[in-house]
């Protein structure tokens, strides 16, 4: 579903940075660790298709992503990844649902309301629905990214650090239900953690 070879990716004025090759099939689930600046999240980015790769290719369900334009890409992403990211990616003038009815939105064109509410129950944010996301706390913003990449059932996840401003309650309730998405969806999911609390519940980690 995931793979990726001898791929590598070097930031202006930066040193190369070369990834380990990853072949990760449907529902299968994988940790990405390693210490602060190692180069985890750029591998996270050059997966899903956000930074073009300087060397070696990625390539999801058959998709070679270098073949693709940055529209093909940027539709692609839409419909099959679910991004989990550290910095969130919210529309600050809209409401907490009105930002999930988006994602659905595009490009899927569904209105699920149940998914919505189905969500945001599991991830407590039923009583927030109508808040503007400025009005969140920091760990409901992180629940309502957690929600915003999942909302529309994607075949792979990429989770930036997605508990690290969780308390314990939250945080368990969030690798439940990653665990549970990727189950029933049969997603692939690949996170990327310092988090003690998440690496203890997957066994599959791979070393930056
Ligand atoms: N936009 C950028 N321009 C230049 N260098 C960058 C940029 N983003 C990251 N880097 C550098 O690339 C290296 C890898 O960064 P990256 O964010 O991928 O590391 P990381 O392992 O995810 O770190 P952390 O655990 O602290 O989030 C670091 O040395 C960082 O300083």
């Amino acid at each position: 579903m995931v793979t990726t070879s001898n791929l590598s990716y070097a930031y202006q004025n930066g040193k190369e940075i070369t990834f380990p090759d990853i072949d990760l099939t449907p529902g299968e689930h994988l940790l990405v660790i390693g210490p602060s600046g190692v180069g985890k999240t750029t591998f996270l980015y050059l997966m899903a298709g956000l930074l073009p790769s300087l060397k070696g290719k990625v390539s999801i369900s058959g998709t070679t992503l270098n073949s693709l334009t940055r529209r093909q890409m940027d539709r692609f992403r839409g419909e099959h990844i679910g991004l989990i990211f550290q910095q969130y990616h919210f529309i600050k003038s809209l409401n907490v649902a009105d930002n999930l009815k988006l994602r659905q939105h595009f490009p899927k064109n569904s209105n699920d309301k149940t998914r919505r509410n189905q969500l945001a129950d599991r991830l407590g944010l039923s009583e927030h629905l109508h808040k503007k996301v400025t009005a969140l706390s920091q760990g409901q913003q992180q629940r309502l990214g957690i929600a915003l990449g999942l909302i529309h059932r994607p075949q792979i996840i990429f989770a930036d650090e997605p508990t690290s401003n969780l308390d314990d309650v939250n945080c368990a309730k969030v690798i439940d239900l990653l665990k549970e998405e990727a189950e029933i969806c049969k997603s692939s999911l690949l996170i990327i953690t310092h988090d003690l609390r998440v690496m203890s519940h997957f066994k599959n980690q791979v070393t930056l």
